[in-house]
């Protein structure tokens, strides 16, 4: 723009005569022609445009003739193409039509659950925004100085297998680390050997057995197994022995840390985690030979001063809920620099309740490549494929059928009418001796139960999602120090909790996911111990949730009580197949009738309209 302006500037100022060419480089230059001229040279084209006229016109129409017959040549060409096509599309539709005829209910049904499944799994990684961004992608496993002892390694794989078919564990991966008997061969310290011991822990439940060895050689894990087995052993202690690794090659000091972070869904998990990891810590450092090690608790509800002491130290591990962490490393309250350890609690839970994109966001601040672990008792197959496309030659350990209820839980299941529940559940109360947790999907109905319980004498203490988070401690603690003899609680608040001894969980009102029933019923039958779970349903249980109690109850070798027993599957009369939905576990409906499905997909739209983080 600059230089042409200019150069008109030029023009006008060095054009004293309209002949006089100004400059060789100055093409734009045309000389001036007066009007009259111009007048005259149109007219003189004009007429030689007449003589023309007469044959350019003829030549013209010949050739639009032309064209027209071109026209009508590729229009037939076409029609006569559109006809094989559509030839070929009948013939292809009625080919298609006779395979289905021919194709069994079974591969239909089939067909149509990979569709759905292929949608679920079209979800975005379980990876940083950032990583994709940057496009980063790590390849290698964490490498640790762990080995298993030199006698195990000698151990020929069938040797491996036949252990882990010993204890119902199925492992897949690539070259999986050997799953170990005896928690002294894991070279696990003395001192917490000890610890364990005082506590009658004494050999590792299959969980621990294959997946400490897994975590310990640094590889990413998904870890499947039924309530009350022992996770949290299996992925703390891997992160306390890193971060003693860690604190032993060089001490951490104030603003350095953490080493790993473990990520819960509920506030009540995180607490609990932490108080064993704090517990299982000074274990270690009891015999002098380990330092101590620094553990913060970033949960939402208390005030990060009550963390003073742990903030002015070098951190080692994290125990949070997602939204305070996010929080916590947006101040650069600490970051995740020297952070190589990720382990999500209760994974299904967390992507259930909308953290998915606070995980990832949480995955954002690791600068390096990190072990990641995701534990759960329920595993459905969504999960799975979401996290095997992140996860770095994951192993899947998984004991027994992912969503099975614990077999040392004796499942009772009762009809009781609807206004009759209240006056049961004291009938109810006198099978066992205390501990005894009744559960409610309602949190309304959670307070009717403890006044009514009050009423008639009942210690009993309330926790749901509306109790302020001093209610929620004041009623773990005073149950699970005996104080309080019943604990009433909407299965939210209550996933994941290890009480002491439960003898008894009543189930006042039957979940309608199936997944939740299972965990509900596993707070008791816990570390090898038996239980007893009452289940009341009624008229205003949902038919298909009925179902699934009936082939979870047939599965687990419980007695069918006659009014289960008589509910007839629709996929049987209809000739469908009766296989277990891949989306929740259940084995009384098929996939595209999942509740869990709905229930997922109207929870992921509230989180996006939200920014509620019910673990914050
Ligand atoms: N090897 C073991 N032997 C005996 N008891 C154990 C063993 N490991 C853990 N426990 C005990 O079993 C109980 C349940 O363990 P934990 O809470 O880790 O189960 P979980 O698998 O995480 O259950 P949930 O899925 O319900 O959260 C705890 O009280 C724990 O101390």
């Amino acid at each position: 723009m600059h230089s042409e302006a200019s150069s008109k500037r030029r023009r006008v100022q060095r054009s004293p005569s309209p002949v006089y060419k100004l400059d060789d480089q100055d093409d734009s230059y045309e000389p001036y022609v007066p009007v009259a001229k111009r007048r005259q040279a149109r007219l003189a084209k004009l007429v030689s445009w007449g003589g023309t006229l007469d044959r350019e016109q003829a030549k013209r129409e010949q050739e639009e003739r032309e064209d027209e017959a071109n026209e009508e040549e590729r229009l037939r060409e076409r029609q006569r193409k559109e006809r094989t096509l559509l030839m070929e599309a009948q013939e292809v539709h009625s080919r298609k039509a006779a395979e289905d005829a021919k194709k069994t209910e079974e591969q239909k049904a089939q067909e149509a659950d990979e569709e759905i499944l292929e949608a679920i799994k079209s979800r975005r990684k379980l990876a940083s925004d950032l990583e994709l961004a940057k496009g980063i992608q790590y390849t290698e496993s964490l490498k640790t100085s762990w080995r298993p002892p030199k006698y195990i390694q000698e151990r020929s794989s069938e040797d491996h297998r036949k252990l882990r078919e010993k204890h119902h564990i199925i492992a897949e991966g690539e070259d999986i680390p050997p799953p170990i008997e005896h928690f002294s061969d894991m070279k696990i310290p003395q001192s917490i050997l000890d610890h364990l011991r005082s506590k009658r822990i004494t050999s590792p439940t299959p969980i621990q057995l294959q997946g400490i060895p897994v975590a310990f050689s640094g590889r990413d894990l998904i870890g499947i197994a039924f309530t009350g087995s022992g996770k949290t052993l299996a992925f703390c202690l891997p992160l306390i022995m890193l971060a003693h690794e860690e604190e032993a090659k060089l001490p951490f000091v104030r603003g350095e840390g953490p080493v790993g972070v473990i990520l819960c869904p509920s506030r009540e998990l995180a607490s609990q985690t932490y108080e064993n990891i704090t517990t299982w810590c000074s274990a270690l450092a009891r015999d002098g030979k380990y330092p101590p090690l620094n553990v913060l608790l970033c949960i939402g509800g208390i005030s990060m001063n009550e963390q003073r002491h742990a903030m002015s130290k070098g951190l080692h591990i994290v125990v949070a809920t997602p939204g305070r962490l996010i929080d916590m490393l947006e101040k650069r309250r600490f970051t995740f620099n020297n952070c190589k350890y990720l382990c999500m609690d209760e994974a299904d839970r967390m992507i259930d309740l909308g953290f998915e994109d606070d995980v990832r966001n949480i995955m954002s601040f690791f600068t390096r490549q990190r072990q990641t672990l995701l534990f759960s008792a329920t595993m459905p197959r969504k999960i799975q494929d979401f996290a095997q496309q992140s996860l770095i030659r994951p192993v899947l350990v998984n004991v027994g059928r992912a969503g099975a209820a614990n077999l040392d839980v004796l499942q009772v299941v009762e009809y009781v009418k609807q206004e009759a529940k209240m006056v049961y559940l004291l009938e109810c109360l006198q099978k066992t001796p205390p501990p005894v947790i009744i559960f409610s999907e309602n949190k309304n109905e959670v307070d009717d139960i403890q006044e009514y319980l009050l009423l008639k004498g009942v210690e009993a203490v309330a926790i749901h999602g509306s109790k302020s988070q001093e209610e929620r401690q004041y009623a773990i603690k005073s149950f699970k120090s005996g104080a309080k003899d019943v604990m009433v609680a909407s299965g939210v608040a209550s996933k994941g909790l290890d009480f002491n001894e439960i003898q008894h969980v009543i189930i006042f009102t039957m979940p309608k996911e199936i997944e939740d029933y299972v965990h509900q019923i596993g707070r008791t039958g816990r570390s090898g111990k038996t239980g007893i779970a009452t289940t009341f349903v009624n008229m205003n249980t949902p038919e298909q949730t009925l179902l699934d109690l009936k082939y979870l109850l047939m599965e687990a070798g419980q007695k069918v009580p006659a009014f289960l027993a008589s509910i007839e599957d629709p996929r049987a009369a209809q000739g469908g197949v009766l296989k277990g939905c891949a989306v929740c576990g259940g084995l009384g409906h098929g996939i595209g009738n999942c509740p869990k499905l709905e229930e997922t997909q109207r929870r992921q739209m509230a989180s996006h309209r939200t920014t509620d983080t019910g673990g914050y």
